[in-house]
C-alpha cells in the first residue's frame, strides 16, 4: 500500500540523546499539526517522555524475560526485540491502517512520521535478527531513514569522531537504508568542527596533527595514554578518514539541540531528501530483493520452517512445570529479586493502538520454552496463511528470514533451556518426593496418636497417672479433645501443603515454592509442623529420661525423624531455603554482612549480580 508516511528509526549510543531527540521532533511534529505515529523499542528504559503509540514494555516485561531465559541485560533485551519481532505483521498492518487516510474521514490528515526510539544498546538492535526483522518490515511498507544520533560533546577529538563515523558506516552497511548524522547537544558543544572534518580533509589532518603533537595518542608524556604507541593511531585516523570520503558523500548531517530545539528544521529537511532518496534508490533494491524471495519462497520455507521446529523440537516433551526449580534464579541476586514468573505483563492488547481489533494478539505465554516454540510457530502460520493485499507487504516475503534468524538468536538459549529443564525434572522429582514423605508421615503419625487418645481416654489417663483411680469425666475430655486435635492437624498438614489438591483441576504437582499458587501455605506449614516434631521430641526426651518409660522412647525417635525431615525440606527443597535449587550454590555465605560471592561463584560458575 502507498503510503506518504516516512519512519524515522533513532538509533545511536547509549545517552546520545536518542530519547531526548525523539522527545523534541515529536514535540515539534505537535506543533506544526502533523502529529507523529510513535514506537519505542526500548524494553529496558524506565520511562519515556512522550507518548507512544506503540510501546514494547506494554507487552513484553523485560526483566521476567531476562529471570525467565537466565539472560543478562543484553541478552533480555535481545530476546524482548525477538519476542516483539514475531508479531511484526500486526504492528504493520496497524501502522498502513493508521497511515492511509480515513474513508469515514476524508478530511483528516493521515499521519506523516512514525517515530521509533531504539535500545541504548545500538548493537542489540542493529546487529540483532529482530532489529534486522522490523527495520526491513518497516522499509518494505514505509520509505524508512536511519537517524543516527552523535553525543558532539563527545565526539570532539579525533579518535571518538573516527568511531562515531566507523560506527554509523557499519550502521548503513547492515541496514542498506539512508541515514542522517544528527549531531545532537549542539548547545553544549557546536557541531560545526565536525562538518569541516567531513567535508575538509585537511581540516581533519590539522586536528589530527595537533592532537598527535599533544600527545592525546599515548605518546610520551601523553594525557590521552590510551592509544596504541606512538604514531600508530595518528596514521590509522588518517587512511580511516581517506577511506571514509565516499561514506560521507552518502550522509545527510545535521546539527541539532535537543534541549533548545535549534537545527530540527534542518533535520525534517533532511527527513525529506532522504525519503526521496529511498523513493529513488533504495525502493528498487527492496523490490528486486522481494522477488527474489518471492520466486524462493515457498520451497525455502520449507526448509526453514523444518529446520526451526526441530531446533526447538520441545513441543514432544510435556508440559513444562512454571513454578519450581526450573524457574529458580541461576545467581544468588536473581533468587533474592524473586517476584512473580509474568512474562508477558500486560499483554499486547494494551493502550490505545493495541487494543485496536486487529491486533488480534493471543499468543500463549513467552516464559517457557515451550512458550516461545509456539509462539513462533503462531507468528508464522500467521504468515503463511492470510493472502491478501497486505501480502504484497515484503513483511510477508520475509517469512524465511525471520525463521532462520529467529533460530540462529534462540539456539543457544534453548539448548541451555532443554538442559536446565532435564536437570531440574529430576532434581525436583527427588524433592518432591521427600516432601510427600515429610507430609504423609507427619499425618501419619499425629493420626496414630490421635485414634487412642479418642477411642481409649480413660485408658490413656489410666497410662498416665502415677495412682490407681479411674480418669475423670474433664480428663476423658481433655484426652478425646487432645486426640481430635492431633487429627485435625494431620489433616491440615496434607492439605495446606498441597499433598491432597483441593480441587480435582489441579494436574500438576504442588511444590514448595512460596509462588505456587496450589499451596501458597506448604512452606509455613513445613517449618511450623518440623518446630512442632522439634518441640514433641524434646519434651518427650525429657520425660524419657525423669521416668524412663520405653513410650517415651518412641515418642523421641517418631519426633526427632520427622523433624530433622521436615527441616531438611525446609533447607533444600523449598524456594526460601538457603540452598540454591538450581546450582547449589550455598546462599548463606553471600548474604548481608557476610557476603561471600566467592562461595556462590564456585558452585554458579556465573557472575553474581
Ligand atoms: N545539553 C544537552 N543535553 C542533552 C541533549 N540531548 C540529550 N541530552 C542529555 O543527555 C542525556 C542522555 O539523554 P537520553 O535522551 O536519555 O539519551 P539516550 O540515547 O536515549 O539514552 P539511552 O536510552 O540510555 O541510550 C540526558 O541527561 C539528556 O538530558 C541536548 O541536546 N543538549
Amino acid at each position: 500500500m502507498a503510503s506518504p508516511a516516512v519512519s524515522v528509526v533513532c538509533v545511536g549510543m547509549a545517552g546520545s540523546g536518542k530519547t531526548t531527540f525523539m522527545q523534541r521532533i515529536n514535540s515539534y511534529l505537535h506543533s506544526k499539526k502533523t502529529v507523529p505515529y510513535v514506537m519505542n523499542l526500548d524494553p529496558a528504559v524506565h520511562s519515556v517522555p512522550f507518548d507512544s503509540n506503540i510501546d514494547i514494555r506494554d507487552s513484553i516485561n523485560y526483566k521476567e524475560v531476562m529471570k525467565q531465559y537466565n539472560l543478562g541485560p543484553n541478552g533480555g533485551i535481545l530476546t524482548s526485540l525477538n519476542l516483539f519481532a514475531t508479531k511484526v505483521d500486526q504492528i504493520i498492518s496497524l501502522l498502513e491502517k493508521r497511515t492511509a487516510p480515513n474513508p469515514d474521514n476524508p478530511s483528516a490528515k493521515p499521519i506523516e512520521h512514525i517515530l521509533v526510539d531504539t535500545p541504548g544498546q545500538i548493537e542489540v538492535f542493529v546487529w540483532s535478527a529482530s532489529g534486522s526483522i522490523l527495520l526491513e518490515t518497516l522499509a518494505s511498507s514505509f520509505p524508512t531513514v536511519i537517524a543516527y544520533v552523535i553525543d558532539t560533546p563527545r565526539a570532539s577529538s579525533t579518535s571518538t569522531f573516527m568511531s562515531n563515523m566507523l560506527y554509523a558506516c557499519s550502521i548503513l552497511y547492515k541496514t542498506k537504508l539512508p541515514m542522517i548524522l544528527v549531531f545532537n547537544k549542539t548547545d553544549v558543544k557546536d557541531a560545526d568542527f565536525a562538518k569541516e572534518w567531513m567535508t575538509d580533509f585537511d581540516k581533519f589532518q590539522q586536528a589530527l596533527r595537533q592532537e598527535e603533537e599533544s600527545g592525546a595518542f599515548g605518546t610520551e608524556g601523553g594525557v590521552g595514554g590510551f592509544g596504541a604507541g606512538s604514531g600508530y593511531m595518528g596514521s590509522l585516523l588518517n587512511s580511516m578518514s581517506l577511506m571514509l570520503e565516499e561514506f560521507y558523500r552518502h550522509l545527510s548531517v545535521v546539527a541539532v539541540s535537543s534541549m533548545t530545539g535549534d537545527g530540527v528544521d534542518e533535520f525534517f529537511d533532511a527527513v525529506e531528501t532522504k525519503r526521496q532518496e529511498f523513493e529513488r534508490d533504495y525502493k528498487p533494491e527492496l523490490e528486486r530483493k522481494k522477488q527474489e524471495r518471492e520466486e524462493n519462497k515457498s520451497s525455502q520455507r520449507e526448509l526453514e520452517l523444518g529446520k526451526l521446529m526441530k531446533d526447538m523440537s520441545v513441543s514432544g516433551s510435556g508440559r513444562r512445570e512454571r513454578k519450581g526449580p526450573e524457574t529458580g534464579p541461576e545467581t544468588v541476586s536473581e533468587a533474592e529479586d524473586e517476584e512473580e514468573d509474568e512474562i508477558i505483563k500486560r499483554g499486547l492488547a494494551d493502550g490505545e493502538d493495541f487494543s485496536d481489533e486487529d491486533y488480534d494478539y493471543a499468543g500463549p505465554s513467552a516464559g517457557d520454552e515451550q512458550g516461545l516454540s509456539e509462539r513462533y510457530k503462531q507468528a508464522l502460520s500467521g504468515s503463511q496463511s492470510a493472502p491478501s493485499d497486505a501480502d504484497n507487504s515484503f513483511t510477508r516475503l520475509k517469512l524465511e528470514h525471520i525463521l532462520t534468524t529467529l533460530k540462529q538468536n534462540h539456539y543457544h538459549h534453548l539448548a541451555k533451556l532443554k538442559t536446565a529443564k532435564v536437570r531440574d525434572t529430576l532434581t525436583d522429582a527427588k524433592w518432591i518426593k521427600v516432601f510427600q514423605t515429610y507430609t504423609y508421615s507427619t499425618a501419619a503419625w499425629l493420626s496414630l496418636q490421635s485414634v487412642p487418645l479418642m477411642v481409649g481416654p480413660s485408658m490413656i489417663v489410666a497410662m498416665l497417672l502415677d495412682e490407681t483411680r479411674p480418669a475423670s469425666s474433664i480428663e476423658i475430655y481433655f484426652a478425646r479433645c487432645l486426640g481430635f486435635s492431633l487429627l485435625t492437624i494431620a489433616v491440615l498438614t496434607v492439605m495446606l501443603t498441597g499433598s491432597i489438591p483441593l480441587t480435582s483441576s489441579i494436574s500438576e504437582p504442588v511444590t514448595t515454592a512460596d509462588s505456587d499458587p496450589k499451596a501458597p501455605y506448604a512452606l509455613p506449614t513445613l517449618v511450623v509442623t518440623s518446630l512442632f516434631h522439634a518441640i514433641s521430641a524434646f519434651y518427650a526426651y525429657t520425660w524419657y529420661v525423669t521416668r524412663g518409660q520405653g513410650v517415651f522412647a518412641v515418642a523421641v525417635g517418631g519426633g526427632s525423624i520427622l523433624a530433622f525431615i521436615g527441616l531438611w525440606c525446609v533447607l533444600f527443597a523449598s524456594s526460601g531455603g538457603k540452598i540454591s535449587r538450581r546450582t547449589g550454590a550455598d546462599k548463606r555465605t553471600t548474604g548481608f554482612p557476610f557476603a561471600n560471592s566467592e562461595a556462590a561463584k564456585k558452585h554458579t560458575g556465573k557472575k553474581i549480580l
